[in-house]
């Protein structure tokens, strides 16, 4: 069996087309056969990091390798972005039968991992995607999505309109395929219930830089405080961290601590708060 691909960010520094700042300095190296939670408040970078190491947006030479390889001067094969463009598709909207489409995404040469993944995301095969729910659709696209055995597979937070059961036993399901094949994940999310013992690896990001990244075991938990004592270890975590980053970020523009935004609103005619003095 092949080894699994790692995935080496060295001293990534990205700007958007408009000049912004979208990246700085990024460094990463996430070994072959890891599972990577993307952690990072709104606006962190994460899908932009996402989009650089599927080859989706082009990275300055020599600075992300996957397998060794630069993914975006080869387009390599085997890696797999699902993210919220893919999920916007217009023709999962169609009066278009299951069936049919996994065996346009090459269900019929995979049919072991076709049925697997229809029983696991209980995938009806008798829908027909305009006339199912949103997230019914969603585990359809998930099959489509996952049906080819990817080496890579970046997920951009795609999971949010599963139920509960659903969702387990996707990530159960990536969970077994990294232990039994040469692959290695990286998933962005903000739903961290029952993934405590999920991830392999942590990466944190807060305004478009890495600020820690290791493995699972390496980061200390804070104490539970108060408001917040049902939440796991993983949930404590990263309440700690999104609370840091918010502090080091401060108040966003238009919401200074004299209240402007509170100005501006009753200014356009009152939405009955009261300003705040
Ligand atoms: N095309 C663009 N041009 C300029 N700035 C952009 C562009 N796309 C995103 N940004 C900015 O880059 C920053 C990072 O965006 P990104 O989508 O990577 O964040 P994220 O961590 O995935 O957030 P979320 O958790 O909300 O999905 C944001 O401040 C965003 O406004």
């Amino acid at each position: 069996m092949a080894p699994a691909p790692s995935i080496t960010v060295n001293n990534l520094t990205f700007a958007f087309p408009d000049g912004s700042t979208g990246l700085r300095n990024i460094g990463l190296d996430l070994p072959p056969g890891s599972r990577s939670l993307l952690i990072g408040a709104n606006g962190a970078g994460k899908t932009t990091l996402l989009r650089l190491l599927s080859g989706k947006r082009m990275a300055p030479s020599n600075t992300v390798s996957i397998a060794g390889i630069d993914p975006f001067a080869t387009g390599l094969e085997g890696v797999t972005y699902l993210g919220l463009e893919w999920v916007l598709n217009p023709i999962v909207r169609t009066d278009i039968a299951v069936p049919e489409l996994l065996k346009s995404v090459g269900g019929d040469h995979y049919p072991e991992r076709r049925d697997e993944l229809v029983r696991i995301l209980d995938v009806d095969l008798s829908w027909h995607l305009h006339a199912v729910s949103d997230g019914e659709r969603r585990r359809v696209q998930l099959c489509m999505g996952l049906l080819r055995p990817w080496t890579v597979l970046l997920l951009d937070e795609i999971t949010v309109d599963l139920d509960l059961l659903s969702r387990h036993n996707f990530l159960q399901f990536l969970k077994r395929e990294t232990e039994s094949r040469s692959c290695t994940i990286v998933y962005a999310t903000h739903i961290l219930d029952n993934l405590a013992a999920w991830p392999t690896h942590l990466v944190h990001m807060s305004l478009g830089r890495v600020k820690k990244w290791g493995e699972m075991g390496t980061f200390e938990v804070p104490p539970t405080d108060g408001g917040a004592e049902g939440n796991s270890r993983l949930g404590q975590l990263v309440l700690q961290w999104l609370r840091e980053d918010l502090e080091e970020r401060g108040p966003r523009r238009g919401q200074g601590a004299e209240g402007k935004a509170y100005h501006h609103m009753q200014g356009i005619g009152g939405y009955g708060l009261e300003e705040k003095k």
